[in-house]
This record gives C-alpha cells, sequence and structure tokens, in this order.
C-alpha cells in the first residue's frame, strides 16, 4: 500500500466529529489498481474515513490526497475521478430504476449512456426491474440499485460503505468479480466491510482502525482478523 503512483494517499489523517477524533490518525497510500478494505468493530471509525476521503468531511488533522491533489468535492475533476457509494438511500424516489442510472450516467458524461446502463442492469439482475420506482424495490433490490449508481459513473477510485449489505449470496459473488474487473483496469478501490469472504474474493489488503493505532494488514492477516471476529 505504499509507492510513487498513489492514487489516493493519507497523511496523518484524524477524523471525528466536533474536534474529537473517533479513531487514531492513518497513514495510508493507495495505488492504481490497488484494493484496500477498510475492517474494525462498529463505531470504530470506518464511514467517517470514508467520508474524509470523498472530500464529504473535513479532517480535523492531516491531508487526504487524490491524484496528488487535496481532496475538493466541489471540484469536477475530482467527481470525474472518484466515485463512492456510502450507507444512505441515496436515490430519487420519483425516476425508475433505469431512469436514475441514465440521468446519473448523463450527469457524468458517459458516452453511450443507454447501453452501458442496460449492461449494469444485467449485471446488477435489475433488468425486470428497470422501470420500477424504488419504493417498489426490495431492500436488496434498492442497495443493488445505489451500487449500480456508483459502477455507472467515470472513476480512478471507487469508495464503498459496506457494498456487501443486504445482497444475496450470488450479488456478493458478482461483486466480488466486479470489482476485481476494476482493479485490473487500473481503478484503486476502497471498501468499508464486515465481510470476511468479499475481503478472500477480492485479495484486498486491510486497514484495521482501531483507537490506539490503525494498522495495515496483509490479504491474509485481514481475512484472518475477520474469521476471529477482529
Ligand atoms: N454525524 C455524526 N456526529 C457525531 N458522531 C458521529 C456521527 N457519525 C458517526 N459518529 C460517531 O463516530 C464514531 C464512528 O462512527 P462510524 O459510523 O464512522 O463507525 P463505523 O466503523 O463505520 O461503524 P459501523 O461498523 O457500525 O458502520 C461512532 O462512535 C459514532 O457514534
Amino acid at each position: 500500500m505504499s509507492g510513487e503512483s498513489s492514487v489516493l494517499r493519507a497523511r496523518d489523517l484524524s477524523v471525528g466529529y466536533a474536534g474529537t477524533p473517533v479513531c487514531a490518525p492513518v497513514d495510508i497510500s493507495v495505488g492504481a489498481g490497488q484494493m484496500l478494505a477498510i475492517i474494525g468493530a462498529n463505531g470504530s471509525g470506518k464511514s467517517t474515513l470514508l467520508r474524509a476521503f470523498l472530500g464529504l468531511l473535513e479532517p480535523l488533522a492531516g491531508t487526504v490526497e487524490v491524484l496528488g491533489r487535496e481532496v475538493d468535492e466541489r471540484e469536477r475533476s475530482f467527481r470525474a475521478q472518484v466515485a463512492g457509494v456510502l450507507d444512505a438511500d441515496a436515490y430519487f424516489p420519483g425516476l425508475t430504476t433505469r431512469e436514475h442510472l441514465v440521468l446519473t450516467a448523463r450527469g457524468h458524461a458517459v458516452r453511450a449512456a443507454g447501453s452501458v446502463v442496460d449492461d449494469l442492469l444485467d449485471q446488477f439482475g435489475l433488468t425486470d426491474h428497470a422501470n420500477a420506482f424504488p419504493e417498489s424495490l426490495s431492500s436488496g433490490q434498492r442497495r443493488r440499485l445505489l451500487l449500480a449508481a456508483g459502477f455507472v459513473r467515470p472513476r480512478q477510485i471507487l469508495v464503498l460503505d459496506e457494498p456487501e449489505q443486504r445482497l444475496d449470496v450470488r450479488m456478493r459473488r458478482t461483486l466480488v468479480q466486479m470489482l476485481r474487473e476494476d482493479a485490473a483496469r487500473g481503478v484503486s478501490i476502497v471498501f468499508a466491510t464486515h465481510d470476511e469472504e468479499l475481503v478472500r474474493g477480492t485479495g484486498a489488503s486491510a486497514l484495521l482502525m482501531a483507537d490506539d493505532a490503525c494498522s495495515v494488514l496483509s490479504p491474509a492477516d485481514a481475512v484472518a482478523a475477520l474469521a476471529r471476529g477482529l
């Protein structure tokens, strides 16, 4: 998780609320095509860290850089490079599944948006629900829609918060495959997770969150830590 060609870099990064850190400072570097899982107990600061990576939360101290520049979510270039899917249900209630994805694709200047969306609907098993509104989808189908909205965006970095949530076993396996394909294309992927299989399947290294020190683990050590319940 180091090297000169760092795509995402955090240095002595402290994150938290109202001036109080939620975990120890973080030092990580993620290169092109690398995957980093963020693991740790409930409340250990995983989502908070991801929000800082996405420029949605100001660091208390330290820095976060994407492709050598400090993150600024308001910059168009940042939004063109970084796609994030966080926990919140962030869909448009008045748009169908397909309309939501096409709007997201067009908003990010994706070429041939219609056919890109149709492929994603297929990959996420949503083709039969393309014309459904979010409230008529199951919670797992809504989760698939949110993930598809992340995958429809152009990206050099993909940030996901517990992407395994509410997905069935088959969809989790498909997700592993999609993440591996993204990484093989050079996309850097950072995801918070509690899922041992997701870490095993992706072969990701991990950042283990803690109050005293956040440590980087090898893929094997990350799987072992999750297997023993951290
Ligand atoms: N908006 C907020 N304001 C104040 N404190 C918050 C806020 N969001 C989270 N926290 C606190 O920050 C700490 C870290 O929360 P965070 O959501 O980052 O943990 P997490 O590791 O993602 O947990 P989980 O595994 O349960 O998703 C928790 O103690 C939580 O109560």
